[in-house]
């Protein structure tokens, strides 16, 4: 499958291709092979201050659109993606390394994104409340919140970036994306298929850079942007709240996870090691949503490691378009180190591999699928987020046990937990403490679903009906003078 037709190397300001203004490009490589994907456009902060500009005057001939017609261009866009799903999965995969099936699982995702805001952008419903005036009447309406920013990760470069823009467009807010510098193509595929929709100049703008600190200062300290959606660690988070509380910029933060995934022995064992392994090794464990600490009650431990290890083994390694690949590589060295350093920290603190362990012999960036049994329960890879596909196992007791390791985290986005137990299954999904839970299930994520944590993984929802209101202001308003 080609992806040259959805290949653009220049950035997309005001619904034009243009060079940075310092004309300098940087690289986008393939992860699997190290080799140069393409030379893109290199944005700084002057590119950036264009980019809002352009924004700011697409505001509002944007906004006065009715919601019908935002609602035909954005249905525009989805068919034109959906149909070019397997070129932009193509590209997708060559500069993220997830298999292709995985990425045209994720252009899909995507595109349920702009199909379900396309619908909901008609439905931005306000109040006509009982006046407490005889000739007064109450009005509540919603109104675009106005320019949005998005500064997006490498681990979704295209379902990440279509679950802002979405619901941004269909509000009737202007976005300028930044997107992640190791996979920046994807966005700009998007824009070029909102162009072709009939999306306006300067509703969407595109501002790729290898200097994100440069491009992201502009993005969540400028006057005119009312809004920034961030998704990336909660180290980053922190630092784009603390700019945005400069203009007190309305924020939307999906941060970082810990997902606790939890085996009770009344379960249904076989369920729980599938859902396990897709939770676990989806995306080579890159996901923010992945179990990064499994916990197995005592009586069914050694089964489950076992029926665990098994399938684990069946696990192929390998490029996005090698035959049968489940798992492609990690995005970067510096992954690859942290992931090699965890399991190390965990092996020396009393843990064994029953599978993995190490890289992979596929190249630099790839590693074997792991299972670590008997981990220490001071093990950094209890506190830390893997974001690679090694699976912890640790034994608990019982049910308080359970859910008292589990709510030991500064995090809050997801959790899994398997039982047929029914009143175990409503008391441990309400003492969960995160904003996502799993219960008999290893993936959970859809478009229809709020998407979003607590604690430290973040503010706000993505997706589902509720996903709109980020992007939308209520203003009262007061109608007097009404009596005859
Ligand atoms: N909650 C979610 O929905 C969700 C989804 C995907 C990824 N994540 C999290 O993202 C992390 C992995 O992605 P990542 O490595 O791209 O995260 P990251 O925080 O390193 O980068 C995220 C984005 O922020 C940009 N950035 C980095 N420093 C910045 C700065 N100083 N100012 C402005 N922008 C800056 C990056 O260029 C990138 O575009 C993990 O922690 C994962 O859990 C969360
Ligand atoms: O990792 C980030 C994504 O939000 C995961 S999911 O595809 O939405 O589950």
């Amino acid at each position: 499958m080609s992806f040259e037709q959805v290949l653009n190397k220049k950035a997309f300001i005001n619904g034009e291709w243009v060079d940075a203004k310092s004309g300098n490009t940087f690289a986008v490589t393939n992860p699997a092979t190290g080799d140069i994907v393409a030379n893109i456009a290199d944005c700084n902060a002057d590119d950036a201050q264009s980019a809002v500009a352009a924004a700011k005057a697409a505001f509002r001939p944007w906004a006065n659109k009715t919601a019908k017609e935002r609602c035909q261009i954005m249905r525009n866009w989805f068919d034109i993606v959906m149909t070019h799903d397997e070129e932009l999965a193509a590209l997708l995969s060559t500069e993220q390394g997830k298999p292709f099936a995985e990425a045209l699982g994720e252009i899909r995702y995507g595109a349920a994104y702009i199909e379900w805001f396309a619908e909901e952008a008609r439905r931005t419903y306000g109040d006509i409340v009982p006046s407490h005036k005889a000739d007064a009447r109450i009005l509540v309406m919603k109104q675009p919140v106005g320019v949005v920013a998005a500064i997006t990760p490498w681990n979704f470069p295209n379902a990440m970036i279509a679950r802002k823009a979405a619901p941004a467009l269909a509000a009737g807010c202007p976005i300028v994306i930044k997107p992640a510098e190791d996979t920046p193509l994807s966005a700009l595929a998007l824009a070029q298929m909102a162009k072709e929709a009939g999306v306006p100049d300067g509703v969407i703008n595109i501002v790729p850079t290898s200097t994100a600190q440069v491009v992201g200062d502009v993005l969540t300290t400028h006057n005119d942007v009312a809004k920034v959606s961030f998704t990336g660690s909660t180290d980053v988070g922190r630092i784009i709240m603390r700019n945005g509380a400069q203009t007190i910029k309305k924020l939307s933060l999906e941060l970082g996870g810990n997902a606790p995934f939890i085996v009770f022995d009344d379960a249904d064992i076989d369920r729980a090691v599938e859902g396990a392994v897709a939770s676990k090794y989806r995306n080579s464990g890159q996901t923010c949503v992945c179990a990064n600490r499994l916990y197995v009650q005592a009586g069914i431990y050694d089964e489950f490691v076992t029926k665990f290890s098994e399938k684990v083994a069946e696990l192929k390694v390998g490029g996005a378009f090698d035959h049968d690949v489940v798992l492609g590589p990690l995005i970067n060295k510096k992954a690859v180190a942290k992931v090699e350093e965890l399991v190390g920290d965990a092996l020396e603190k009393g843990a064994s591999a029953t599978i993995g362990g190490r890289g992979s012999d596929k190249g630099e960036l790839f590693y074997e699928p792991t299972i670590l049994r008997d981990v220490s329960r001071d093990a950094r890879v209890l506190r830390e987020e893997i974001f690679g596909p090694v699976a912890p196992v640790i034994k608990f007791d019982d049910e308080a046990d359970a859910i008292a390791l589990a709510n030991d985290s500064e995090f809050g986005l997801a959790g899994y937990f398997f039982s047929n137990d029914l009143g175990r299954v409503w008391r441990v999904a309400e003492a969960i403490e995160c904003g996502i839970v799993g219960v008999n299930e290893g993936v959970t994520s859809a478009v229809e679903a709020p998407f979003g944590g607590i604690k430290q993984s973040g503010l706000g929802r993505e997706g589902s009906r509720y996903g709109l209101d980020d992007y939308l202001e209520l203003k009262y308003v007061l109608m007097g003078g009404l009596a005859q």
